[in-house]
């Protein structure tokens, strides 16, 4: 992971641990905030602690949230509603600006401390979105980019002639950069918590900032959880860290952001996490591509083009045709290949409908099944996916060894952080093609032995 330590919004902001304990939370005594070598700022313990300790105890009124029902915000939620609901963290974000402009503001110990700037694309000078060489990450890169500077001219608007008693930020400036800094420090530091309970009982699932407990750093094998409980004695909500393994002297204190791909670590936290499990790539389900790649595999006629009718009918309850179709569909990660292509490709090869029809859809998507429609099927099937992996591999402009070489000579920051992520999109399609090359081989060899014993 590359990540450099980012300034705070002050040069000496007030010590975290102390205005937490002060306003009536709980912080374990061996913890203290420590740099990392490469994660910015983080918790660390100075003495074990066992497991199942409360570590940090924060108290109803310090986690910072969008409150809908104060009347103060009216403006601001006149502006939250023309955020899109993928773009949440903005709205919070809003609610943070306006605290980071407010004098006096009861957050203000909190919001000194956070970065001065984030390493999230949005602030990456063109070269370098370029150099991520991924069209759908370009595009929610340029999406972003695009809502900051529309959604700018929509601020600008709401604030203009206000008087600034009336104004939401104190009468200060807010222009795509200062809504793109707060967008960042919510995507990368809010956690998504339950909020009040609906009138039918369902919780609402309510971003919120975490003072200090958002220091601690991301691991896919953390030591630590979030818990959200009620206090026994005020009966308030309050958001707590526990151990969740025995922690040793010197650990890092961690916690799982999410199983999310880089993308997701990428746009909303900036950094990306090497050999990433959940990591994947996209892909358009397209009948003339997977003709090419079945072609380059040495498929006989493959019909992607033109399914027949029968084929066509799976493809809809896949949805992969009709009307509410959704053609995007993924390489990587756990699954290998996304169940709904591999269904596809397996039934798109078959010229067998009585074959077919022997199995149900959860069979035919699942790559553990084995071989459902007959071993040349399978065979046929691996192959168009290797050959669909080397277009893959083809579309990006530069290699993986011109991508390491250029990691060698130095390259910093964005640039830097841009051809880490692109390379690991690269192993992505390479480990799926080594995958999926172990079952041909695997399935060669027991063709062969079968055949041997016939
Ligand atoms: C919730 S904050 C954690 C505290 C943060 N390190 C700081 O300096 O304030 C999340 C940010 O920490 C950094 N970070 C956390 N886990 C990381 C990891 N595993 N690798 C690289 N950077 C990480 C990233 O900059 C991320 O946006």
């Amino acid at each position: 992971a590359s990540s450099s330590y980012p300034a705070r919004l002050v040069p000496h902001p007030p010590d975290l641990i102390k205005w937490v304990t002060r306003e009536g939370g709980f912080v374990h005594p061996a913890i203290k905030i420590a740099l990392h070598p490469s994660h910015g700022l983080g918790l660390l313990a100075n003495q074990q602690i066992p497991k199942g300790s409360d570590l940090i105890v924060l108290p109803d009124h310090i986690p910072l949230r969008f409150n809908h029902q104060d009347a103060t915000h009216s403006l601001l939620l006149q502006l939250a509603r023309h955020v899109p609901e993928e773009l949440w963290a903005m709205r919070l974000g809003l609610k943070l600006l306006q605290e980071r402009a407010k004098v006096g503001s009861f957050w203000w110990p909190y919001i000194s401390n956070l970065p001065e700037t984030y390493t999230v694309p949005i602030f990456f000078p063109g070269e370098d979105i370029k150099n991520l060489q991924y069209a759908p990450l370009l595009h929610q890169v340029n999406k972003r980019c695009r809502f900051l500077l529309d959604f700018e001219q929509e601020v600008k608007h709401a604030l203009v002639n206000l008087t600034p008693d009336k104004h939401p930020f104190g009468g200060q400036e807010v222009d795509a950069s200062s809504l793109g800094w707060a967008m960042s420090a919510v995507s990368s530091r809010a956690f998504r918590l339950y909020g009040d309970k609906r009138p039918d009982g369902i919780h609402i699932d309510i971003p919120m900032m975490l003072p200090l407990i958002d220091m601690c750093n991301h691991s896919f094998n953390p030591n630590a959880r979030i818990v959200q409980e009620k206090d026994s004695s005020s009966k308030k909500m309050q958001v707590k860290v526990v151990a969740e393994t025995a922690i040793k002297e010197d650990d890092p204190l961690l916690l799982n952001y999410g199983c999310l791909n880089n993308d997701f670590f990428l746009l909303d936290y900036g950094f990306v996490i090497q050999s990433n499990p959940y990591d994947c790539i996209e892909l358009k389900y397209d009948g003339a591509l997977l003709d090419a790649a079945s072609s380059a595999a040495g498929v006989s006629s493959p019909n992607f083009s033109a399914p027949a009718p029968w084929q066509e009918q799976i493809l809809a309850q896949l949805n992969l045709a009709g009307e509410a179709s959704d053609l995007k569909v993924s390489i990587g990660g756990e699954d290998v290949v996304e169940g709904r292509l591999l269904a596809a490709l397996r039934v798109l090869l078959s010229s067998s409908m009585e074959t077919v029809q022997k199995h149900d859809l959860n069979t035919l998507k699942s790559l553990s099944a084995e071989a459902p429609l007959g071993v040349a099927n399978e065979t046929a099937v691996l192959r168009t996916l290797i050959a669909l992996c080397v277009i893959a591999l083809g579309h990006f402009p530069t290699k993986i060894m011109d991508d390491e070489s250029l990691l060698k000579q130095g390259a910093l920051g964005s640039t830097e952080l841009a051809i880490q992520y692109r390379i690991q999109k690269k192993y992505v399609i390479v480990d799926a093609m080594r995958s999926l090359s172990r079952r041909v081989k695997l399935l060669s060899s027991k063709e062969t032995t079968v055949s041997a014993e016939g």
